[in-house]
């Protein structure tokens, strides 16, 4: 029996894929197999020797030790594009808050309950509340993949100028950008031009405060600002002191810090970005089916540690996690074939400082054979799946 550990709420049609009489999917176990998680933070967290993998139920995995999990052997998946329609929807949601004020309009109204003549005082009372439309302006979107593509396609649809700046944009979302999306290759262009700017990228060290208060100056007076990727990608302190003088008109953000709580013209969601129960029902079946095409047949799609790879057998897969260095890859089956086996049929894939080699052997696997490639020197860690 596999063992699921499951660290967030996750949707009952993912943990549904599982098959009852092979998995047992619980909130507190001992020394999984895999685990799903949504947000949970896991960096100062352990993991048992027969933790196989992490599937996170949707896209960031900056709250996941992604590195030290590839140097444990510890596949980590995600979940690309399953939650990107709810994003979008909530990212155009957040335009039009950030332009109509809408939240302060309503709370102004629900404060008139009980007053003598609450029609006539909303009538006389509404002007303070008129805000721009958003057709005819200028959105730059910092970030084209599944959500920002999205984002860009909506806004067109709704009268927008969209601007992009991505500079690692694959060939497939950009082929379905809408071709009057114009791509910049200077995010300054964003930041000059744009009425609205939305930021939809990974927060990694490298990204941290990619908008601060060198950038806030560069952009248009009373620029409209967005942020449902991650907070730390914009210098919380830098927008609210542009808010305080007047150059930023608002700040719509989906993750809260007590800098933005509680201030005039920042709107604070809670991270409700995924928070529609189609996109938690996408992420954990997606999530799933990863989990068990990996830990029946050792097979590898959407892991954001090591490369993809995937093999039909016609015999015992011998898989192995090892490091992307030269030699290791003959050093493996100089090992395999010394234990008198064919190896009938070889995948081997690398990701950054990683690979993957799955081999396809036939006739008996001797119980030594696992021992024998983990000698080898980088191999990190292997499995012989019948
Ligand atoms: N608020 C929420 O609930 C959610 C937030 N997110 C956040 O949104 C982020 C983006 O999600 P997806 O669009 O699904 O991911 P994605 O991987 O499809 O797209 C990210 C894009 O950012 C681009 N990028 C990377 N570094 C960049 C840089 N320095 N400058 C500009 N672009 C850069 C990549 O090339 C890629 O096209 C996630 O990493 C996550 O942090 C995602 C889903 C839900
Ligand atoms: O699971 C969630 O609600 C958060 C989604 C998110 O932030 C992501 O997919 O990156």
């Amino acid at each position: 029996m596999y063992k699921i550990q499951t660290l967030n709420k996750i949707s009952e049609i993912g943990t549904d894929v599982f098959d009852k009489s092979k998995y047992s999917i619980s909130d507190d176990c001992a020394n999984p197999e895999a685990i799903m998680v949504r947000s949970a933070k896991m960096h100062d967290m352990q993991f048992g020797d027969n933790l196989l993998a992490i599937a996170r139920a949707g896209a960031g995995v900056n709250n996941i030790p992604v590195e030290r999990c590839a140097q444990e052997g510890i596949c980590v998946f995600n979940t690309p594009g399953a939650n990107s329609n709810a994003v979008k929807e909530l990212a155009i949601c957040a335009l039009l808050l950030s332009s109509r004020k809408i939240v302060e309009a309503a709370s102004w109204a629900a404060s008139l309950k009980g007053t003598p003549d609450a029609p006539k005082t909303v009538e006389g009372g509404k002007s303070k509340f008129a805000g721009p439309e958003i057709a005819g302006k200028t959105l730059g979107i910092i970030g084209l993949g599944a959500i920002g593509g999205k984002i860009a396609n909506a806004a067109e649809a709704l009268g927008m100028k969209v601007i992009g700046y991505d500079p690692y944009l694959s060939i497939g979302a950009a082929l379905h950008l809408e071709p009057s999306v114009k791509i910049v290759t200077d995010i300054n262009e964003i930041y000059a031009n744009s009425d609205y700017i939305t930021i939809h990228m990974p927060y990694t060290p490298q990204t941290k405060n990619t908008i601060d208060t060198d950038q806030i100056a560069m952009m248009k007076d009373g620029v409209r600002l967005i942020n449902l990727a991650r907070g730390e990608l914009i210098n919380s302190e830098a927008v609210v002191k542009a808010i305080a003088d007047g150059k930023v008109a608002k700040y719509v953000t989906d993750f809260a810090d007590d800098v933005v709580l509680g201030v005039e013209n920042v709107i604070v969601l809670p991270h409700l970005g995924a928070s529609t129960p189609e996109s938690e029902d996408n992420c954990a079946v997606m999530a799933a089916e990863e989990l068990i095409d990996y830990i029946e047949n050792g097979n590898i799609k959407n892991s954001v540690n090591l490369p993809n790879a995937s093999m039909n057998a016609v015999g015992t897969k011998i898989c192995v996690i090892h490091k992307n260095v030269p030699t290791t890859i003959a050093s493996i089956t100089t090992a395999v074939g010394n234990e008198g086996i064919n190896i009938e049929n070889m995948v081997n894939a690398s990701k950054k400082d990683f690979a993957y080699t799955m081999l396809d052997v036939t006739g008996d696997v001797p119980p030594t054979v696992e021992g024998k490639i983990n000698a080898v020197d980088g191999v990190i860690r292997v499995r012989i799946i019948k």
